[in-house]
């Protein structure tokens, strides 16, 4: 299959045969997630009544002929889907209906992340990124790495893009200028409503956001907007966001490992080692995964330091890390947390 002048790169899916997966697994073969010069090995990872899905999948993958698509497999056992993985897409996870909150599926969700951190432990690369997409994302992404005690905590990521690319395309829209206009857009916090979109440093054609667009449209329309905009996906289309969520997936891989430039975008990063002191400038506590600007800097993710924050966008980070907080102490009365 593979046209290779590299050696592939072990890519492993877990929820392959769902719906991100669906959306997520072909723009990875056709090169879109590493390069096109990088030829991927494919580790799909479903439970037993995912399996005929993601074999599916799997047989579609081949027909597509791809030329950098090394191989895939697809697996039920979590120990064989991590030997080896270099890239890790935790997508597995249940998607929530009208009406819940995100936090609503931390019972159901949150006891899938120990085991494969755990695996991801035993048998990835020494290289392995993670991103943890499957719902409550922060949360999972803290769980699946306090059970990697021998990977570095910032390998593992939560994913806050969607949220970025939203906040991004609602600030190009109001000002009717094209997305690439846009830079310097911020999500704070916790993958849910209680994240902060923050265009006060954002550009557009180099002029500030803030002098674009009016204080009242900011709080009433845009925050909310961005926020809820998971919500509004699934009462308009009748699902959680699939397609959109799977792009976002391919822009935080894809940044993370060739490098953001100046530019900086937002992820959910760990805040103890390298970015504790970053994040504890912005009031945000070590032992969280946090969704905070980041440039990309030789494949590791740099929170952006010591930008000046005005009071009220302090007082709606601060609560949105006060969920996060609450998330850690709930899964870690569930007995989710090691130590
Ligand atoms: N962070 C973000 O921005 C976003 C996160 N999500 C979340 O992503 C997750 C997946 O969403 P969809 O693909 O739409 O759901 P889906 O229900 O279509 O697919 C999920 C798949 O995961 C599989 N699965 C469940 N437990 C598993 C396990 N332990 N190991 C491997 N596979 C497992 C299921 O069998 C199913 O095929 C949900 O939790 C959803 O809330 C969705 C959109 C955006
Ligand atoms: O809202 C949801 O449940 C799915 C999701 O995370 C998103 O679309 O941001």
């Amino acid at each position: 299959m593979a046209a290779a002048n590299r050696a592939p790169v072990t890519v492993t899916v877990t929820g392959a045969g769902g719906q991100i997966g669906y959306a997520l697994l072909f723009r990875i073969a056709s090169g879109q997630l590493l390069g096109a010069d990088t030829p991927v090995r494919l580790s799909l990872l479903e439970i037993p009544q995912g399996l005929r899905a993601a074999e599916g999948t799997a047989l579609e993958l081949i027909d597509g002929a791809f030329p950098l698509l090394d191989s895939v497999d697809v697996t039920d056992d979590a120990s064989a889907a991590f030997d080896g993985t270099n890239v890790a897409l935790l997508v597995g996870a249940r998607p929530r209906g009208a009406g819940m909150e995100r936090a609503d599926l931390l019972e159901a969700n949150a006891a899938i992340f120990g085991p494969q951190g755990r695996a991801i432990n035993e048998g990835a690369a020494s290289d392995v990124r993670v991103l943890v997409v499957g719902n409550p994302a922060n949360t999972n992404a803290l769980i699946a790495s306090s059970h990697a005690p021998d990977i570095p905590a910032e390998r593992f990521t939560a994913m806050t893009r969607l949220d970025h690319n939203r906040a991004v395309a609602q600030l190009a829209l109001e000002v009717d200028a094209p997305v690439t206009a846009v830079d310097g857009v911020i999500v704070w916090g916790n993958h849910s409503a209680s994240q902060y979109p923050d265009v006060s440093h954002a550009t557009v054609d180099g002029r500030a956001a803030t002098e674009l667009v009016s204080e009242r449209w900011l709080e009433e329309v845009f925050v909310p907007k961005v926020a809820r905009r998971g919500a509004e996906i699934i009462e308009v289309r009748g699902a959680s966001s699939a397609a959109s969520a799977a792009s976002a997936a391919i822009d935080h891989v894809h940044d993370w490992v060739h490098g953001t430039g100046e530019r900086w975008t937002s992820a959910g990063v760990s805040t103890s080692g390298v970015n504790a002191a970053a994040a504890a400038g912005y009031g945000v506590p070590e032992g969280l995964v946090c969704s905070l600007p980041v440039r990309s800097v030789d494949g590791e993710w740099i929170v952006v330091p010591g930008l000046e924050e005005r009071a009220d966008s302090r007082a709606h980070i601060a609560a949105s890390v006060a969920e996060l907080v609450e998330e850690r102490e709930a899964v870690r009365a569930l007995g989710l947390l090691p130590g």
